[in-house]
């Protein structure tokens, strides 16, 4: 949405701004926040999220036009400024409009006093969280908390970050940083390279790992427990961690990819079955990339294509039959 307007980096220039008096006094059309919740609204309207979650909400102007979205059946707003949240939260109320013609799908609105940079189990397994304007305002412990909170635990399907474009700095009168509470403004590639750096994308990808490693190995066992028959009551297995639905192109990848096997006590998950489920997948890695990057943190089979683990854990809560 930004770029130069001295010719240098034009093909980052798009019809959304004009420039319009030779003092560089520069004036977005439509206006730049607009633009923001813009994307947003596009996004919801593509891929229906059921569950989105607007962290930073501030005075909740995002949440206030996402809550007429038919697909959206929770919606939540975070923010550290409890002020801000009192103050705005009424105007997220059902409008008369909507007695009257309620929607076919319920819609839950909750409002949370909160930082980003704090785990809250409360806001696992959404479909999308938007984070707009926000990063500048963290100081630096928490920003570098803010990664590995909203990519490695709340991991939600999508996620939308926004923040000042330094490059376009240049173009405002007297401009040092935007806003008085910015603690830093980064260039497109400053953004890059602090949020997307190697550390981050290794954290998300070993939990995210781990969390599926476990998914199978579970169904494994419950496998191979089915396999030997009922004799007696058994132990309760444990949940199926994931209870994930997949599409049936998800389905049909995750089908032709190489099947996980026992070779006694050990259970080994080829790289590429890993590969295939959609939240690693989506990571969009290649084999070897994903080696070296989980290398230190799992065991690998000695040919390095699959994840080893024991079968039967010895913090498995369900007893072994004797
Ligand atoms: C510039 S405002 C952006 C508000 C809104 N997202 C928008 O686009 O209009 C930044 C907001 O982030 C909130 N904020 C700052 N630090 C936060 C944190 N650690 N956790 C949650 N919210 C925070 C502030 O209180 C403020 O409401
Ligand atoms: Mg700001």
């Amino acid at each position: 949405m930004e770029g130069w307007s001295d010719g240098t980096y034009n093909s980052v220039l798009d019809d959304n701004f004009k420039e319009v008096c030779p003092e560089k006094v520069i004036k977005f059309k439509p206006p730049l926040y607009k633009q923001r919740y813009q994307f947003v609204k596009d996004l919801v309207d593509r891929h229906e999220p059921k569950k989105v979650a607007d962290m930073g909400c501030g005075d909740t102007k995002l949440l206030r036009l996402l809550k007429v979205y038919p697909c959206i059946q929770l919606l939540v707003g975070v923010d550290i400024n409890e002020e801000k949240l009192q103050s705005n939260g009424h105007y997220l109320s059902p409008y008369l409009g909507e007695f009257v013609k309620p929607r076919d799908l319920d819609l839950t609105v909750t409002l949370y006093h909160g930082s980003v940079v704090e785990r809250d189990s409360r806001l696992l397994g959404f479909d999308l969280i938007t984070c707009i304007e926000l990063i500048e305002h963290l100081d630096s412990d928490d920003l570098a908390r803010f990664p590995e909170v909203v990519f490695g635990y709340l991991s939600p399907g999508m996620i939308v970050i926004s923040t000042p474009n330094l490059e376009f700095n240049p173009l405002f009168p007297t401009m040092t940083l935007r806003d008085a509470d910015h603690k830093f403004e980064w260039s497109r590639m400053e953004f890059q390279t602090c949020l997307q750096q190697e550390r981050v994308l290794k954290f998300v990808l070993v939990g995210e790992l781990l969390v599926q490693v476990e998914h199978l190995r579970l169904r494994q066992q419950r496998m191979l427990r089915e396999e030997e028959g009922a004799r007696g009551p058994q132990p309760q297995a444990p949940p199926l961690l994931l209870g994930a639905v997949f599409t049936e192109a998800e389905q049909a990848r995750i089908e032709s990819s190489p099947k996980p096997f026992c070779e006694g006590d050990k259970f080994c998950i080829p790289l590429r079955r890993l590969l295939a489920y959609p939240k690693l997948h989506r990571l969009r890695l290649d084999e070897d990339r994903m080696r070296r990057l989980i290398a230190d943190s799992v065991c690998l089979s000695r040919d390095g294509s699959a994840v080893v683990v024991d079968l039967h854990s010895s913090w498995d809560r369900w007893p072994e039959e004797n």
